[in-house]
């Protein structure tokens, strides 16, 4: 493998880990917090600022009602101790009735506004994430568990809207009432409100804590969820498997295990987040008794120009500036949260494809050509070479096989053609032209391939066999269900779904809808991996005259464990632990007496029954 894939490869497992572990653990804004916070808001909030513009309007409106009713009730109290004017109280009275119907109006449309920013960006998340994932490699979906692609698509990326919608809404409302008021409050008494200021330290320390807990706690939840997603779709997905292993006690037990530790999890997390609360309340009971105290003393005291309505007021300002405070700091227990969720969503965009269009690449070539595979090097995993430089040719319109033991190398080699992996040394060639060097969907668009693993989705088998050419007529879909043998299965079943993965097909029924997508697509090169080895005899041989009609002047690579299967083909490659042991038509491998003999006398061997 050269160093530089290796590299490339060690680079995306790196990847990996660091997108499903927490990635850096910081207490309140950490840079990456930070990174992450900007990123967030350069791709999915900056261009909506005008709307985010309404909403802090509104909000400072809120924040201003506030300012203006404690001015306000300042003056009715003078009137009420000082005047006695009835008509200036009714005055009072009805402006700040006014004001907080402002401060209601405010309330419904801030809202409104915001989850309407916040669904537009949990949308534009969802497709950016869709299309990310849509250009990975399929390598990184045979190392990733579903239920943590699942969890980042629908879970997190809406924590993250819900969170940022409403809840942060809320909390610049708090924090712009905090700020208003405070101002207001300094402005009025500096001296009393900088005595209030010594309870900060111990707030921030208790913040500090919490942030680090809960950032801890999160990244455990989120991983948990993960698995427990992932247990629920292998355990569904498999039921067959469970019920003919009798293992759903094993099964309900594992999953239960999976959602007590949710349970716990989350249990953590809201005792941690619980500590704000009270410590708040805790400081706010301390600057009311110090503002009660300092201010009764400054009212005696004949040197400080304050009133008892001013100390009453100071008071009711302090209480409005600790309830938006206590209401803050819960957010910001819960902010700590969503930045550990953040960072997993980010996560996925460490993930880069490293199979893409090269620069410059074509989407001309000779589909007809040979092709060749010249000292191929590949691996799946660093440690286990699988190919160590490998040659073999294809011609090009003619019919080859590859044999060989199971784990041989027989369906990567096809793999490798269709670039589902790259090869890491040597190189591939159709008509001349290296593979890399072509568009990556120009070449994809070349084969019709039957593979060993059928996908099936869960829709008509019509359907499913249009899947491969949507623009296809009506007439041709048919054509290639009647050559496929499928064509009776559709008329029976009509539109009805097939199950979830093709569940209420029969392995024969599945491998047929494969070839009929074979046929259907009809392209230059044809690649059959097993593709007729859950078919009776009588099946295989009537869909066999309908594959000679299709492969015939095309370019076809057949994969088959049964030998007889592929005697005719043009030339036969013979792999054995991923090295080529020998080749040759039919006649001359037995000629030869070499692994092939050995093979396919054993084979006839079996079927004699002797
Ligand atoms: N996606 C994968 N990730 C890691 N290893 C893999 C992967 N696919 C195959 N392998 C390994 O690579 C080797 C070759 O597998 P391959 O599927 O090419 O064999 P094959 O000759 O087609 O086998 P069979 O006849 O059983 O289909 C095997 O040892 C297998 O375990």
């Amino acid at each position: 493998m050269s160093d530089q894939t290796e590299q490339t490869r060690d680079e995306a497992k790196q990847a990996e880990a660091v997108s499903t572990e927490p990635r850096k653990r910081g207490p309140l804004f950490s840079e990456a917090d930070r990174a992450n916070l900007r990123w967030f808001w350069s791709r999915y909030l900056r261009h909506r600022a005008k709307w985010l513009v309404v909403i802090l309007l509104m909000i400072l409106v809120q924040g201003l009602v506030y300012q203006q009713f404690l001015s306000m009730t300042e003056n009715g109290l003078r009137v009420i101790f000082e005047s006695g004017a009835v008509r200036d109280l009714v005055v009072v009275c009805v402006v700040v009735f006014g004001l907080f119907v402002l401060r209601g109006l405010m309330s419904f449309l801030v809202p409104i506004v915001a989850i309407r920013v916040s669904n537009a960006a949990v949308h534009d998340m969802r497709s950016d994430m869709i299309d990310h994932l849509m250009s990975l490699d399929l390598a990184y979906f045979e190392r990733t568990r579903s239920g943590q692609i699942l969890q980042r698509l629908v879970a997190q990326t809406q924590a993250i809207g819900g969170f940022v919608g409403i809840q942060l809404a809320n909390a610049v409302r708090d924090l712009v009432t905090v700020v208003i008021v405070s101002g207001y409050l300094i402005w009025k008494n500096p001296i009393l409100f900088g005595t209030a200021v010594v309870v900060l330290p111990f707030i921030i320390w208790v913040m500090n804590y919490v942030s680090d807990r809960v950032k801890d706690t999160q990244g455990q939840a989120e991983q948990a969820r993960g698995d427990y997603m992932n247990g629920i779709e292998e355990t569904v997905s498999g039921m067959r498997t469970v019920k003919i292993a009798s293992q759903e006690e094993v099964e309900s037990g594992r999953l239960k295990a999976g959602t007590r530790h949710l349970r716990d999890l989350s249990a953590k997390l809201q005792r941690t987040q619980a500590l704000v609360m009270p410590s708040i309340d805790l400081s706010s009971a301390f600057v009311y008794v110090l503002v009660i105290g300092g201010g009764g003393y400054m009212v005696l005291s004949p040197q400080f120009d304050v009133d008892g309505a001013g100390i009453i007021t100071f008071l009711l300002g302090m209480v409005m500036v600790f309830d938006p405070a206590r209401l803050l700091a819960q957010f910001f227990g819960q902010l700590q949260s969503q930045l550990v969720i953040l960072d997993r969503i980010r996560g996925i965009y460490d993930e880069t494809p490293s199979i893409h269009d090269a620069p410059g690449a074509v989407s001309e070539f000779d589909t007809a050509g040979d092709i060749e595979l010249k000292n191929i090097r590949f691996s799946y995993s660093p440690d286990q070479p699988l190919f160590r430089g490998l040659d073999m040719t294809f011609e090009g319109g003619k019919m080859s096989a590859i044999v060989g033991a199971t784990g041989s190398g027989k369906t990567t080699i096809l793999s490798l053609l269709s670039r589902l992996y790259d090869v890491q040394g040597g190189q591939i060639t159709i008509g001349g032209k290296p593979i890399r060097d072509l568009k990556v969907r120009a070449l994809r668009e070349s084969f019709s391939v039957v593979a060993q693993d059928i996908v099936i989705f869960n829709n008509s088998i019509w359907e499913n066999i249009r899947y491969v050419k949507p623009e296809a007529s009506e007439e041709e879909v048919w054509r290639a269900a009647e050559a496929a043998e499928i064509a009776d299965l559709i008329r029976a079943r009509g539109g009805a779904e097939v199950g979830p993965k093709g569940a209420q097909l029969s392995g024969g029924q599945k491998q047929r809808i494969a070839i009929a997508r074979a046929f259907l697509r009809d392209a230059p090169i044809l690649l059959l991996d097993e593709a007729t080895s859950a078919l009776d005899q009588a099946t295989e041989e009537r869909i066999k005259s309908a594959l000679d009609r299709l492969t015939k002047g095309k370019t076809t690579i057949v994969v088959a464990h049964r030998l007889s299967s592929v005697a005719e083909a043009d030339r036969i490659f013979v792999l054995e632990a991923g090295a080529l042991v020998e080749d040759g038509r039919h006649e001359e491998l037995l000629a030869r007496d070499g692994l092939y003999a050995r093979l396919y006398q054993a084979q006839k061997k079996g079927y004699d029954g002797r």
